[in-house]
């Protein structure tokens, strides 16, 4: 594990901020942690980041503080500088007095795999939110870091913006470990390969996708039907193994106790009540359903 905290805990006066969070981020992953606004995720960033102390708990980060580079949310850069100077210069604060030496050539490839090729000569003071985010991203990347920790790091973005950033965190997989933070599950859904659930200070979840996804949504399927939709409907809910049915466009969601069951008497009852059966098969659960499942 490159980063490693056990009961982990931050108090803002008597508010938990954190509340006794295990986190575990295996060295070359990329970790999401969701959670709704408040939930801690910054407060947890930053303590990781150096940036606050913790009330009480252990973190262990087995990376060299300068190989350790924090994005904010809301990046800020003195508005007189130019894009490129931005990166060149956290490519030097980055690379220390030691350092490998920072080419002009990798800041521009920084900048043009951000998107910011066309605007790195012109002054910060007149980049869009998305572009200074863009910017912090690049900023962020250009020393080459072990640990990278990012706060919402797609939050300013347009969909195709927040595309783009999403496939430049998928390419660190494996170069660096990523922990990145954000609402948006299906961000955190396609890039990630472990995700952490926070509410209220609290982790309530943390592992892989697929762990996360397996047993956890109530199983259902979806029926479409030529047709006679509410006596099926009425049929469906006498069974002592369906859990709920909802009606939704062309068919029904029929919520059931288990797979096993589904699997063995679903095709019977509808054959039994006569439908006429344009599909059948199981709904893919997805993140977004366990998410409010856990929030609820
Ligand atoms: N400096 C502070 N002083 C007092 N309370 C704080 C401070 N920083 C955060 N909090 C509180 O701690 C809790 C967690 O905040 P935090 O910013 O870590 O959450 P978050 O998950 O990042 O939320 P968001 O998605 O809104 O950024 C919130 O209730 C917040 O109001």
């Amino acid at each position: 594990m490159i980063v490693h905290t056990a009961g982990l805990t931050k108090r803002y006066g008597t508010h938990a901020a954190l509340d006794g969070v295990d986190l575990s981020v295996p060295a070359g992953s990329v970790y999401g942690l969701v959670g709704p606004n408040g939930a801690g995720k910054t407060t947890l960033l930053g303590i990781l980041a150096g940036l606050r102390r913790p009330t009480s708990g252990e973190i262990g980060v087995s990376a060299a503080r300068s190989r350790v580079a924090m994005l904010p949310d809301t990046p800020q850069f003195d508005p007189w500088l130019t894009g490129r100077e931005v990166v060149l210069l956290a490519a030097h604060l980055a690379a220390g007095p030691d350092g490998r030496p920072v080419t002009a050539e990798r800041a521009d490839a920084v900048l043009a795999d951000s998107g910011l090729a066309d605007a790195a000569d012109r002054r910060v003071g007149g980049y869009s939110r998305g572009m200074l985010q863009r910017l912090g991203f690049a900023a962020t990347v250009v020393g080459d870091p072990e640990l990278l920790l990012l706060d919402e790091p797609a939050s300013a973005l347009d969909p195709i913006g927040r595309r783009e950033v999403l496939d430049l965190i998928a390419r660190l997989r494996g170069r660096a470990t990523v922990v990145f933070s954000s609402h948006i599950l299906a961000d955190v859904q396609e890039v990630c390969d472990r995700i952490g659930i926070m509410r209220e200070g609290r982790l309530l979840f943390q592992g892989t996708v697929e762990d996360l996804l397996v047993g956890r949504a109530t199983p259902a399927y979806r029926v479409r039907l030529r047709g006679g939709v509410p006596e099926v409907e009425a049929r469906l809910r006498d069974q002592p193994w369906v859990t709920d049915v909802r009606p939704e466009a062309g068919g029904l969601l029929v919520g059931v106790r288990t797979v096993t069951d589904a699997e063995t008497h679903l095709a019977g009852v509808l054959a039994a009540a006569g439908a006429q059966v344009i599909s059948l098969g199981p709904r893919e659960a997805d993140l977004e359903d366990v998410f409010l499942e856990l929030m609820s």
